[in-house]
């Protein structure tokens, strides 16, 4: 209807000396019967004064002020972007304004009378997994109706707006039957005052007529009050008073005939352009008018049982709604344990080494272990191939080397051709071993350096089978082979005497599986509940930010606890790693760290409403936090910059407490165990008031 006149949303100026002039000579020439005075007296439904609002640099609202008598039908008409919804949203009390007041039914905005307001948002505000019934089941709890009355009502409004049956999710519907679900909740708890944005958009001309008969009969039998925006500017004419906005300003508010009559004009649209050129001419004339005092925000009690039921049971209906999700989710953790468990810690097998066995060359060889044997280099090869390592044969030293180098093979053992001997005099007569003998005796190792872990694995492996192999030798000689041995005792005080990377690492994998998980969970959680268009229409009913986060810990909360035992499951059961201690205990600390996850969650998700943003500042930190957290490398090793910092990360300490407790049994109070739990709780208890503060003070 406005499309050639479209708002700029850069319009500057303030045009209210002109707009109050013609507003209040709209007032004084108005014979409407409906009409009543302008100040936010018994008659009001609805007053706004001096509505001031800007959105960053854009001006939306611009020292507006109107009046809705109680009992009438107020069309609110302007061209697209010219404030409308922004001026319901303060109506309604889920946005503030900058400066200025509004009263509804005498008490500013915001307050404690949501029950008496009906509200359609514009976009449809609706759960799209949920049915008919389900979606007016959940709004109807929410507003605090029982379920008889909730019932009563949903089979009057489904027969009235002719509404789908029950069975499909509101997503399958069609645009205008989305509509007209989305009315049938604004009108569910039969308010005195209903605020909609746009109710009749995609509603055919038949059901419109019914609707707007509905509405002439709600206003005339029931007292009720309606604001409604439209862009059908001829369904305005039905209205007991239109208020006409143009920039940020109600430039008239009159009975439509009223207003045509004053600027002969035969329709609304008309009238519209008439003032939108005297508005024009007033800017180049009329200055900045100055601000009202910003109006105090209503304190309330945040939590209240009624709404956090309804909440907590639409949560839970989503997931229902959603079980491959739920699946999904409650069992991530399991499964990403279960892979760095089979993945991580264990050692390489089947690596292929290069050997040139200069003392037999190519031929078959007896690779049994007899003291004395010309041959005793195919022992110690047969000794390697036990170990795993996988041999290939070369005739010279430079081919064997050549293979390392193209990276067919890890390194190359040169074998001499006098080994047996000289290995023998070692084991025999050490005393009388000369220097060829000693050269003889000894085995050549090139390596690929590259990769540190399996040169240090080969390495590793290589003294090891040399050792054993070189006790049996002597032992096959008759020797005493403990007279060899490097003369240490070792024993373990906790641990076994071969410690695995994998138990090492658990407990700090667990901690940031969980923790990570919250905090995504709640981010997205948070980011798809502000992005639905419900989330106006459930604040707009009075549940507070602080309700809709608590109900959504209780449900991850639940999940959460699912996940931890079925990790803990995995980890202990399937994988057998040490669990010395009390599982309570670790049960308890996996809970807080998973706490402090969602605390997490939900600063990111109050800072930036990007999914992008999101995912990347919870992959960021995970991997700050796994990196610093002494999970996979020791703090002891950090460099000494780093080292302060790190310590007070949330799951550095918290590890070292698993730790104990998994691998020393200890108990909460045994050595710092009980540091762990109070870092992890801190900064939960930081980061959960940080976000609360955040929501509190966002305006929009
Ligand atoms: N949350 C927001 N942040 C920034 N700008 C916003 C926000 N909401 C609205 N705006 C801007 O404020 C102006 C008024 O928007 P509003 O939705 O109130 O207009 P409207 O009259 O309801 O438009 P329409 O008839 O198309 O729904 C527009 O320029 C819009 O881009």
């Amino acid at each position: 209807m406005f499309g050639d006149l479209l708002e700029n949303s850069t319009t500057e100026g303030v045009f209210s000396a002109l707009v109050n002039k013609v507003r209040d000579w709209s007032l004084q020439t108005n014979n409407g019967g409906n009409e009543i005075d302008v100040s936010h007296g018994v008659g009001s439904a609805v007053a706004v004064e001096g509505a001031f609002k800007r959105y960053g640099r854009v001006q939306v609202l611009h020292d507006l002020s109107m009046d809705v008598p109680k009992g009438s039908i107020y069309g609110l008409l302007g061209a697209s972007g010219c404030g409308k919804t922004t001026l319901l949203g303060c109506i309604v009390g889920i946005k503030r304004l900058d400066s200025g007041n509004v009263y509804v039914f005498g008490e500013r905005a915001g307050g404690r009378n949501e029950s008496r307001i009906g509200y359609m948002p514009q976009a449809t505000g609706l759960y799209g997994e949920f049915t008919v019934t389900e979606t007016l089941r959940f709004f109807g709890r929410v507003i605090g109706m029982d379920e008889a009355k909730i019932d009563e009502r949903s089979r009057y409004l489904v027969d009235l707006l002719a509404l789908p049956p029950h069975e499909g999710s509101v997503a399958n519907l069609s645009g205008g039957q989305q509509r007209r679900v989305s009315l049938a909740v604004a009108l569910l708890h039969e308010p005195e005052l209903l605020i909609l944005d746009e109710p009749t958009v995609g509603v055919d001309c038949t059901l419109r007529e019914l609707i707007w008969e509905h509405f002439k009969s709600l206003t005339g039998n029931g007292g009720v009050t309606i604001i409604i925006t439209t862009h059908y500017i001829e369904e305005a004419r039905q209205a007991n008073r239109v208020g006409i906005m143009r920039g940020g300003c109600l430039m008239a508010e009159s009975a439509p005939a009223v207003l045509m009559k004053r600027h002969q004009a035969e329709t609304l649209e008309r009238v519209f352009l008439a003032l939108s050129v005297e508005q024009n001419q007033a800017k180049r004339t009329v200055g900045i008018a100055a601000r009202a005092d910003r109006p105090k925000a209503t304190g309330r009690w945040p939590i209240e049982r009624g709404h956090m039921k309804a909440l907590v049971w639409k949560n839970a209906l989503w997931l229902r709604k959603n079980l491959t999700v739920l699946a999904v989710v409650t069992l991530l953790p399991v499964v990403m344990v279960s892979v760095f468990c089979l993945a991580i810690g264990h050692s390489p097998f089947d690596l292929t080494v290069a050997v040139v066995n200069q003392e037999v060359g190519f031929r078959n060889c007896n690779s049994t272990l007899v003291c004395g044997s010309e041959e005793a280099s195919c022992a110690f090869l047969g000794y390697l191939e036990e170990r795993g390592l996988v041999m290939r044969y070369f005739e010279s030293e430079g081919d064997a080397i050549a293979s390392v180098m193209k990276g067919e093979t890890y390194a190359s053992i040169v074998i001499r051709r006098n080994y047996s001997r000289g290995l023998h005099v070692r084991a025999y007569d050490w005393q009388g071993l000369s220097v060829s003998e000693l050269a003889g005796s000894s085995i050549d190792v090139f390596r690929d350096l590259s990769n540190k872990h399996l040169a240090i694995h080969l390495q590793i492996t290589l003294y090891q089978t040399f050792q054993q192999f070189f006790y049996d030798y002597i032992e096959s000689c008759g020797r005493r082979w403990e007279a060899m041995k490097v003369p240490v005792q070792w024993e373990a005080v906790y641990g076994s005497m071969n410690p695995n990377f994998t138990d090492f690492s658990i407990p700090g994998v667990l901690l940031s599986i969980i923790f990570i998980i919250g905090v995504i969970l709640t981010a997205y959680a948070m980011l798809i509940e502000r992005n639905e268009a419900s989330l106006e229409r459930t604040l707009a009913m009075g549940v507070t930010k602080v309700e809709l986060l608590t109900a959504h810990i209780v449900i991850e909360y639940a999940i959460m606890s699912t996940q931890i035992v079925l990790a803990m499951l995995c980890a202990f059961l399937v994988f057998g790693m040490t669990i010395e201690g009390s599982l309570l205990l670790s049960t308890l600390l996996l809970m807080l760290a998973g706490f402090c996850g969602i605390s997490y969650g939900l600063v990111i998700s109050c800072v930036s409403n990007s999914p992008i943003i999101i995912a990347l500042a919870a992959m960021g930190s995970y991997f700050a936090i796994v990196l610093t957290g002494g999970l996979i490398w020791p703090i002891e090793a950090m460099h000494w910059l780093l080292k302060p910092f790190a310590l007070f990360f949330p799951l550095t300490k918290s590890t070292e407490s698993l730790r104990h407790i998994m691998h020393k049994g200890w108990g909460l109070f045994d050595g710092d165990v009980y540091v762990g739990f109070l870092s992890v709780i801190t900064w939960s208890l930081v980061l959960l008031s940080f976000s609360v503060v955040l929501i509190k003070f966002q305006k929009n």
